[in-house]
């Protein structure tokens, strides 16, 4: 298994990205609902002479028209989800509470569940529905009395029974997508095969852990390897001995590595190491220990031994400036340097 820390980083980057970007999704198809609900039951109210919801209504709808830009651009999706989840929970308070408003209007409180979850996750959506229900209630209770024949007994019966329905669908709903969602962006910069992650976002991770080193003012170093001869293991011994050796080498690089470390494959027979922390001297000295280890591999296929060694070029951040794809060009100069001079070797610059 992948290490737990490189784990959570690689999805909780993409899981963020992911979840503001849905929730942006539901807060601007939630900001025109509320427009056109806003002016349409502003315009009825008024019309019946309801003046306050009326004025309530209308100020929703021209908020929304307000927000919608600062929705499509911000980056701080939750302060606006908020921003527009707490009106909508005093709206709908405000609502149930005028004399005028048709009891009907409580149906609007089951609508704040759907919404706050969406808007919100399970954890905060959970306990701002549960608030705003009780709330709702509240004030119903407060408006009507308590039910005191049998139909009021069942329309309050049956209302409180929808509000927890929905309540607990929802947040069961949106466990399982967040589950699912999870599950598939880690699908999605994992290896399936080795269950290292992939190259997806070896660009991310080395710009945070550059912007680590240059602010703790540590070096930085990487080391590209690639298996020699690689294709001979799969033409002797087949395409899943060939998958054995990598998943091998996999977990000894996960178990020598550091858990600061990142270990990625990038492809084929090609693994990636990025170190903070390590000088380039220090580097080369792992690359010459993991070296040695592959080629310490007793692989055996079907009673037939299948040496194995590997080619590692190492390289070191020099300046500030230099970026991912730098180092990642000198580390492959020196991994490919090694290949012309008989493999199974180190180089380091
Ligand atoms: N079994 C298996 N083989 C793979 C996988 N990915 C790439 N390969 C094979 O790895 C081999 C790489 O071959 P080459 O690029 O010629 O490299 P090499 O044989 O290691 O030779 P040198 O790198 O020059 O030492 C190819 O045969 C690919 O099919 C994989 O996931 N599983």
């Amino acid at each position: 298994m992948i290490e737990p820390a490189q784990k959570s980083t690689t999805e909780s980057l993409l899981a963020v990205h992911h979840r503001d970007r849905q929730r942006r999704q539901v807060l601007l198809a939630l900001l025109v609902i509320t427009f056109l609900g806003g002016l349409f039951f502003g315009t009825l109210n008024w019309m019946r002479g309801i003046v306050a919801a009326a004025v309530i209504e209308f100020a929703f709808a021209a908020f929304c028209v307000v927000a919608y830009p600062f929705v499509r651009r911000t980056r701080r999706i939750h302060v606006w989800a908020l921003a527009v989840a707490l009106p909508w929970i005093v709206s709908v308070w405000v609502v149930v509470a005028l004399p005028a408003a048709a009891s009907s209007v409580f149906i609007w409180a089951l609508v704040l569940p759907i919404l706050l979850m969406f808007l919100l996750g399970r954890r905060i959506g959970l306990g701002l529905s549960v608030v705003s229900l009780l709330g709702a209630m509240a004030v119903a209770l407060h408006r009507f009395g308590l039910p005191r024949n049998p139909d009021q007994i069942a329309y309050t019966a049956n209302l409180i029974i929808a509000a927890l329905a929905i309540l607990v669908l929802s947040y069961v709903y949106e466990r399982a997508r967040e589950k699912a969602e999870l599950d598939l962006r880690y699908l999605a910069v994992t290896d399936t095969l080795t269950d290292l992650p992939n190259r997806t976002l070896v660009y991310e991770n080395f710009a945070g852990m550059k912007a680590l080193a240059l602010r703790q003012d540590k070096p930085l170093s990487l080391l590209l390897m690639d298996l020699d001869h690689f294709k001979q293991i799969n033409d002797q011994h087949g395409h899943d001995a060939g998958d054995q050796v990598l998943r091998e080498v996999a977990d000894l690089l996960r178990k020598r590595l550091r858990r600061s470390d990142q270990v990625y494959r990038m492809g084929g027979e090609e693994f990636l190491v990025m170190m903070p922390d390590t000088s380039l001297d220090q580097a080369a000295a792992l690359a010459e220990n993991l070296r040695g280890r592959i080629e310490a591999l007793d692989l055996r296929f079907n009673d037939q031994s299948a040496p194995l060694t590997a080619s590692i070029g190492v390289t070191q951040m020099t300046a500030p400036e230099e970026s991912f794809d730098t180092l990642l060009r000198r580390a492959d100069q020196n991994m490919y340097w090694c290949k012309a001079r008989g493999r199974n070797r180190v180089r380091a610059s």
